[in-house]
């Protein structure tokens, strides 16, 4: 199983630790434009090798997609993250291009490969990947849902004061401040609807808090996050690596699910080998339908900026 990671900044280079950490894969590459900084990146984490005990072999890269050739999984972290203020969309003039030319020159070197896309704003990201390289729906992801979740979970078990291992929870729709919507009335603690153990108020702060996750972490480090960014990827690569057929919210090309065609959205998915290998439908309250509408909208504006 060879994996490549496009962009060996602070997304990048957490989601390698963590797949080379889980020691499913045989290779990962890591390629970025900074002369030497791949290559700088890979060596460092291959020094972790020994002390964290696995032996998956990782390669670093300036610019020469030849060395990414033959890639089962490649994920797209390359272009800018957002600062302290800036909203997501706001990166879209600079990502699109860098995105654009990354997943032509992936797909040319690896044409069965499965795509992962994390650059921002993710779901345009993520249906511009779809219009460049005309790649089978299900071997396009984009990964945002699984980290709202992760960040839902964390807000719910905070509130619930539960282990998190108590907590489900799903966050569908766009990945953005605006756009996400978690299933606050499908969370469970171990079954239990979570609003049997917390306030309407408080569930609706959990919700908000959510939401603005991102910003929330953006507002504190200068910069946007990469650990559960980064975990969040490795969780996605490892489940179509091992064929898991575990179920996550991912940004998929929709053709009349939940009522949505020509969008990339949040929706659940089985990934496995194959990449998605199902749209899980959830039945949605009548105000989550309407919140998964408003949410397509926002990001279908978005798309309109594309030049494609
Ligand atoms: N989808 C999500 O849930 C999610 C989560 C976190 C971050 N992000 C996004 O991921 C992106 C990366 O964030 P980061 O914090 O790692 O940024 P970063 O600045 O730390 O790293 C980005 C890297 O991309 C490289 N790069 C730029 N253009 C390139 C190109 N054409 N080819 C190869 N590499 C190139 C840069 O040299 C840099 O090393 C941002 O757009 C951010 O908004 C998305
Ligand atoms: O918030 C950001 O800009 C980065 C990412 O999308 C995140 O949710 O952490």
């Amino acid at each position: 199983m060879k994996v490549t990671v496009v962009g060996a900044g602070a997304v990048g280079a957490s989601c390698a630790e963590y797949i080379a950490i889980k020691d499913f894969a045989s290779e990962v590459v890591i390629l970025d434009i900074k002369e030497g900084y791949a290559e700088g990146k890979a060596m460092d984490l291959m020094q972790t090798a020994s002390l964290n005990g696995f032996d998956t072999k990782i390669t670093g890269s300036t610019s020469d997609y030849s060395k990414t050739a033959g890639s089962d999984i490649a994920v797209i972290t390359s272009g800018i993250p957002r600062k302290p203020g800036m909203t997501r969309e706001e990166l879209i003039g600079i990502n699109a291009g860098i995105v654009k030319t990354v997943a032509q020159n992936l797909v040319k070197e690896s044409p069965n490969v499965i795509l992962i896309v994390v650059s921002n704003p993710m779901d345009t990201m993520t249906y511009l990947a779809h219009k460049v390289t005309g790649l089978p729906k299900n071997r396009i992801i984009g990964m945002g849902g699984a980290l709202d979740s992760a960040r839902f979970k964390y807000r719910l078990a905070e509130a619930l004061e539960a282990p998190i291992s108590d907590i489900d929870g799903m966050v569908i729709g766009g990945h953005s401040d605006t756009g996400m919507v978690p299933l606050a009335s499908q969370a469970t603690r171990n079954s239990v609807r979570v609003s049997e153990f917390i306030s309407e108020d408080r569930l609706q702060q959990v919700v908000e808090d959510t939401k603005v996750g991102g910003a929330t972490l953006t507002k504190l480090l200068g910069t946007s996050a990469w650990y559960a960014p980064g975990a969040a990827v490795s969780a996605l690569v490892q489940a179509i690596a091992c064929d898991q057929k575990k179920m996550f919210p991912c940004s998929t090309m929709l053709d009349g699910e939940y009522g949505l065609s020509d969008i990339c959205i949040g929706v659940p998915v089985i990934l496995g080998k194959n990449g998605i290998e199902k749209i899980v439908d959830v039945p949605l309250s009548d105000a989550e339908k309407a919140k998964m509408k408003e949410s397509a909208e926002g990001v279908k504006k978005t798309n309109g900026l594309l030049d494609v």
